[in-house]
């Protein structure tokens, strides 16, 4: 157990012993309007209060030393539950004419006991108090009284059951706290898995999504196709000259054109593509819904877009571009295979000049410089 885990059972157990206290002070006034009516013996409330004194003061100097720390339950619940129950046993015993009183405050005691105590010690401190409850209903043959008498001892009677249910409202607001600690407890750690969650599938210095999380939604779109025929294509895209960035600016420039790049990506593509870093400078875009016929465009706007944009507020001569391949995923084949397809389309890319798209096996869509030529040509 954590120190800050026994500082919390330390004063929730503080906490207990003055409510207990004070239930014990309204018990003995009871006892002395009691003896008022001559129904007890004074000294009967006396050693009721002396008692309480006593045992609460001894729990509160175990609490106030750290002595209770020693023990497997340091709240000292079960110890405490017993001592009162017994308390009120003895008392049932000695002062039977009032009995209904210690028999009714042996729900507000095993009511204490529901806070802390497990199954088990609760089974354990039952039996107890029921063997110990033996022996004034059969032993001893006291005869246990409900003590109206008179106008006074009803008021008195009255009062022990308002005090009864108060006690059981102390102990319900107490339990409420404890679930209102438990929801909340409950909230941040759903907030913290979250955000676990969202380290685990985040690429940190761009906050796109990373590797691992590509591969699960990759899984996910090929369900889709496989069940639906809902087509998508994967694009792989390079910077390209970024080493340069890095030699020539330094590493944390590197960075803020990696980040640059990214935002460059969201503001061409789709919510409902994905994009995710798979390392160092290489980036894969997975677009849904979509053909490479279709998807020709978007990423043709992302290479433009790359190739334009002002590189040189990160250094004078800063710059890259962007080569990308990509291809369809083809009916039955694996992810890898269709990686492996866009991955050599982009070294196509790479090979052919860079700053521009290969489309792995699309007629019509060679490379978009092939495209470019022809418009020249038909310009
Ligand atoms: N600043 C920065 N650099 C990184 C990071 N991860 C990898 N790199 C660097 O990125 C560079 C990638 O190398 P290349 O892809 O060969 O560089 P390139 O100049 O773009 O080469 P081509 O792709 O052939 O155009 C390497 O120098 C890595 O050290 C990163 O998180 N931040």
């Amino acid at each position: 157990m954590t120190s800050q885990q026994l500082n919390k059972i330390n004063s929730l157990s503080e906490r207990m012993l003055m409510w207990v206290l004070l239930s014990c002070t309204f018990d003995t006034l009871l006892l002395a309007g009691f003896a008022h009516e001559g129904l007890i013996n004074g000294r009967i409330a006396v050693l009721y209060g002396a008692l309480s004194l006593f045992f609460n003061g001894v729990y509160y100097v175990l609490i106030k030393s750290g002595f209770n720390r020693r023990f497997k339950d340091p709240s000292m619940t079960f110890l405490q539950l017993m001592t009162a129950a017994l308390m009120q046993v003895g008392f049932l015993v000695i002062a039977p004419e009032v009995g209904y009183l210690f028999l009714i405050n042996l729900f507000a005691v095993y009511a204490f006991g529901m806070l802390r105590l497990t199954a088990g010690w609760y089974l354990a401190s039952w039996l107890l108090g029921a063997l110990a409850l033996s022996i004034p209903f059969h032993l001893v043959g006291v005869e246990i009284a409900f003590p109206i008498t008179g106008h006074i001892t009803k008021i008195l009677v009255y009062l022990s059951f308002i005090l009864t249910l108060g006690r059981c409202m102390v102990i319900a607001n107490m339990l409420g706290n404890i679930r209102r600690g438990l929801a909340d407890k409950n909230q941040e750690l759903s907030i913290a898995m979250k955000h676990v969650q969202e380290l685990a599938t985040r690429d940190a210095l761009t906050n796109t999504k990373n590797r691992r999380s590509l591969e699960e939604l990759l899984a996910v779109e090929q369900n889709r196709f496989q069940r639906s025929g809902s087509p998508f294509c994967i694009a792989i895209l390079d910077l390209d000259g970024f080493k340069g960035v890095n030699d020539s600016f330094g590493h944390a420039v590197g960075d803020e054109v990696l980040k640059a790049f990214v935002q460059i990506v969201h503001s061409q593509m789709r919510l409902s593509d994905h994009f995710a870093r798979y390392g160092g400078d290489e980036f894969v875009l997975v677009l849904t819904d979509t053909t490479v016929a279709n998807g020709m465009t978007p990423l043709q706007r992302i290479c433009d877009e790359t190739a334009q944009y002002d590189w040189n507020q990160f250094g004078e001569g800063c710059g890259v571009t962007a080569s990308i391949g990509v291809t369809n995923y083809r009916a039955g084949e694996t992810i890898d295979i269709a990686f492996q397809r866009a991955d050599a389309a982009m070294y196509a890319a790479k090979a052919a000049g860079r700053n521009q798209i290969v489309a792995s096996d699309e007629p019509g869509y060679v490379t978009s410089a092939t495209q470019a030529i022809a418009r020249a040509a038909r310009a």
